[in-house]
């Protein structure tokens, strides 16, 4: 894909700590508009507290994170939901008792233009209003195949048809930059090929930048544009995902012992 010069997301110099552990230390990294971008690195490398960061669940002790030109020394998650930064989550987080229709919805709600008032009173506006989020909920719904259980309560759903639920969620946002959290974590190989071919439809079709989180190195080379590879805390690699793979430090602490 074509890039722009700046990069859409720029991490700079970030270190995180908890209560003296650190989590992550002195990272940089940037994210091309348009680029796929895989995040890998051994349980505990800091991945998903960088993730944390990006979209403001956690406020890092140093660094910041630059967004389409703008820096955030203090990111919040309302910044980054309205900058339009979505994610996914490692333990997927939907709502059970809702039905996948209802959970996509939900995704809409800072594109929504009526107020619950003008709902209740069922003014023309609010109707239309509604009748548009439906439309773009049932287009995601389509285009990742959930037809057959648009009606279906999401808690009676299997694990792999509930990460794509999630990621439909996350795409109704329409991001600027979808941050995934293992989005093939506990999947079959066919419910990771799926996956993989519904990330690069999201990539091409709607022009969303991915930042992911993944363990399977073969989705990891077959997906990403680049790769940026953590252990303990620190940056060890980053560049195109054959550059990646070759590196020593990476060999050793990731790829060599795990694969
Ligand atoms: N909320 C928290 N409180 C305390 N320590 C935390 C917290 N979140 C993460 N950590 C610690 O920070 C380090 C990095 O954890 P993180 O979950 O970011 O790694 P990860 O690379 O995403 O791991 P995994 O692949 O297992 O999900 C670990 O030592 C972890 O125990």
């Amino acid at each position: 894909m074509t890039h722009s010069t700046s990069p859409l997301l720029s991490v700079d110099r970030v270190s995180l700590s908890f209560k003296g552990v650190k989590a992550v230390t002195d990272i940089s990294f940037a994210v091309q508009s348009g680029e796929i971008c895989a995040l890998i690195g051994p349980n505990g490398a800091g991945k998903s507290s960088l993730l944390n960061v990006i979209n403001g669940v956690y406020l890092p002790q140093e660094g910041s994170v630059a967004f389409d030109n703008r820096r955030f020394e203090r990111m919040k998650p309302w910044d980054a939901a309205h900058l339009g930064i979505s994610r996914t989550f490692q333990n997927i987080a939907l709502f059970r008792r809702m039905t996948v229709l209802e959970n996509v919805l939900t995704g809409r709600t800072l594109h929504r233009t009526s107020g619950w008032v003008a709902q209740t009173l069922g003014l023309p506006s609010a109707r239309r209003d509604v009748a548009a989020q439906r439309d773009a909920a049932e287009t995601l719904i389509e285009a990742l195949d959930l037809q057959p259980y648009r009606d279906t309560v999401v808690g009676s759903l299997s694990y792999g048809v509930q990460k794509r639920v999630e990621l439909a969620r996350a795409l109704a946002a329409t991001p600027r930059l979808l941050l995934l959290d293992e989005p093939m974590a506990g999947m079959n190989p066919e419910e990771k090929a799926a996956m993989v071919d519904y990330i690069i439809d999201a990539n091409t079709r709607q022009g969303v930048t991915v930042l992911l989180i993944e363990h399977d190195i073969g989705v990891v080379m077959s997906l990403s544009d680049h790769v940026v590879v953590l252990d303990y805390g620190k940056k060890i690699a980053d560049g195109a995902p054959a550059d990646v793979r070759a590196h020593p430090d990476v060999i050793a602490a990731y790829l060599g012992t795990r694969h």
